[in-house]
């Protein structure tokens, strides 16, 4: 209750006849709950849900009002059930954030990758006992079993903060994190602090039903990393970058705000950044970057030097670059960086395949304007006169800005356009694939609707002759598609793609 008291939280507590004097679970899931569970209504909850925790024992419950449904037990009534829950969900996993170092890794585009770059490069350093929530995969320890797909990039507060307490209890001491702008927006995160705080860059996305209303308040949710973070990172070139910075400094002094950008590049002339780099070499699978400390903190941390990264992508270098400087400012040496940074591999991220009689497969995540255009251009620079075919969908009931985003980038830089499904979820296919193609010029780009996704990519292959590349776009390793509202299991592209090169 002290907890709640002292971030103003609490409204009133009713007593149980018997109050509970102990809990020994803590759960948001009626279906979840047992004896002594302290239960949490929150979201689009039902109070039928309450009857069903009391039956299965649950002996109090944490809301926003008081509910008939849950007579006979303790009521704690809040003011926002959330941040409550984040709290005491905290609390009663032992404050497991106490002995982690944790990295909390923010930005429209490149978290998932930083993540696993970093994550890479720690995990090497402390001999296995660095912990990994990322929207792919959350890795609480060394085994096997210690490693599940995730379901939410952040996950919601009481299953973060289990598995914090799960890291630790499995002997971790690092733990590297995405953090999403819904994370901050619906406290998954409330009062967690981060040793290091890394701000990729920010464009327009997660905007509308269900995300947010404006991007004024998806920049706001994100910066609040900056807000929550004893050092932070910042990509110096990433757009509103003065708000960014200016987010940072308010609750920061400059001794723990590090800035990198791309040699030559505008802001490298106006701003002083800590860290400059520059591309020494780029093919379509790998690149070398060096870096050139220019302040003094910067200097402290002793990377000056050529690193390889061997997942292509020039975006993906400002990743690399990112994970570099945090693994420094973690302790782990410049030697070891650079020996354990090109090990890195990402599921579903820039996967190249090389095929016999036709084009060279790329499998990668993007799927809206901001990333297709720099994976697409990226590509373009590399085969300037060969055909440049591009497989992709949008899915359904949520971010609608990004079929015009899509058609746009596909207009910009590519030659052939599939468009096939991707999570439609309760969306009609057909129609998001329309949307799309209204914003692709047709003088450009040959365009083909290809509804079912498999289909879509044998003919993206075949199509393609040697020298010219196929982007297979959204999806990554993802094994399932949203269709008709359900969860329905997909090959993935990869292995489609994998199955047809065998054969030809
Ligand atoms: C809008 C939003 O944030 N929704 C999240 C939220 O839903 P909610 O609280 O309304 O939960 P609900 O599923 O409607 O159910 C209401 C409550 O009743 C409970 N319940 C339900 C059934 C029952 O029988 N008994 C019972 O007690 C549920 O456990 C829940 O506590 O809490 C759920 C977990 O408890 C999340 O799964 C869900 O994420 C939805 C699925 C989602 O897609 N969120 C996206 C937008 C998201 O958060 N994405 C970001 C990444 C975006 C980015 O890159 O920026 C992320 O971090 O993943
Ligand atoms: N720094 C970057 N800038 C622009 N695009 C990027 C960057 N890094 C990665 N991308 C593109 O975005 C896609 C998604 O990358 P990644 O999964 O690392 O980002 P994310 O922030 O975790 O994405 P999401 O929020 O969609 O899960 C990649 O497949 C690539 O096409």
């Amino acid at each position: 209750m002290t907890l709640l008291s002292e971030h103003d939280l609490l409204i009133e507590k009713k007593a149980a006849q018997e109050p509970p004097r102990k809990f020994t679970h803590v759960t948001y899931d009626s279906r979840q709950a047992t004896a002594q569970t302290l239960f949490f209504c929150k979201g689009n909850f039902e109070p039928a849900y309450l009857n069903q925790a009391k039956e299965k024992g649950a002996t109090a419950y944490v809301s926003e009002r008081e509910y008939v449904q849950g007579q006979g037990l303790t009521a704690i009534i809040v003011r926002d059930v959330q941040k409550a829950m984040s709290l005491l969900g905290a609390a009663f996993y032992g404050f497991p954030q106490n002995q982690l170092f944790i990295t909390g890794i923010t930005g429209t585009k490149g978290k998932t990758t930083t993540a696993y770059f970093a994550h890479g490069v720690q995990d090497a350093h402390t001999n296995g006992h660095a912990a990994l929530f990322s929207t792919i995969d959350r890795i609480t320890g060394p085994k096997p079993e210690q490693r599940f797909k995730s379901d939410l990039t952040t996950p919601e507060s009481l299953d973060l903060f289990h598995d914090m307490a799960e890291a630790v209890k499995n002997g971790m001491t690092h733990l590297i994190m995405e953090v999403s702008s819904q994370a901050f927006k619906k406290n998954r995160v409330y009062g967690l602090k981060y040793d290091l705080g890394i701000f990729l860059n920010i464009s327009p996305d997660h905007i509308g039903r269900n995300e947010h209303p404006t991007f004024e308040d998806y920049l706001y949710c994100k910066e609040q990393l900056l807000r929550n973070s004893k050092n932070v990172i910042i990509n110096a070139e990433s757009q509103h970058f003065d708000e960014i910075n200016g987010a940072a400094k308010g609750s920061l002094m400059d001794d723990h705000i590090y800035l990198y950008a791309r040699e030559n590049s505008l802001i490298s002339f106006q701003t002083q950044v800590d860290f400059e780099f520059k591309e020494t070499r780029q093919d379509l699978t790998e690149s070398t970057v060096e870096i050139s400390s220019y302040s003094d903190k910067g200097r402290k941390l002793a990377i000056d030097g050529a690193y390889e990264v061997d997942i292509p992508g020039d975006y993906n270098q400002e990743n690399a670059i990112a994970a570099i400087v945090s693994a420094a400012m973690t302790g782990v040496s410049a030697t070891e960086i650079r020996q354990h940074l090109p090990e890195v591999r990402v599921p579903g991220r820039m996967e190249v395949f090389q095929t016999k009689d036709h084009g060279t497969v790329y499998i990668d995540y993007a799927h809206n304007y901001a990333s297709l255009k720099s994976l697409l251009s990226f590509l373009r620079q590399q085969i300037p006169d060969e055909r440049l075919i591009v497989l992709t969908g949008s899915t359904g009931d949520k971010g609608i800005s990004r079929r015009s985003g899509l058609g746009q980038a596909i207009s910009e830089e590519a030659d052939v356009a599939i468009l096939t499904s991707d999570d439609p979820a309760t969306e009609d296919p057909l129609q998001i694939a329309q949307e799309i193609d209204q914003h692709i010029d047709h003088d450009q780009v040959e365009v083909q609707i290809v509804l079912d996704r498999k289909t879509a990519v044998k003919q993206a292959i075949m199509l393609s002759k040697p020298g010219e590349i196929v982007v297979l776009a959204g999806k990554g390793r993802d094994a399932t598609q949203k269709l008709n509202g359900k969860n329905v299991p997909y090959e993935t592209d990869v292995k489609i793609a994998e199955d047809l090169i065998k054969e030809r």
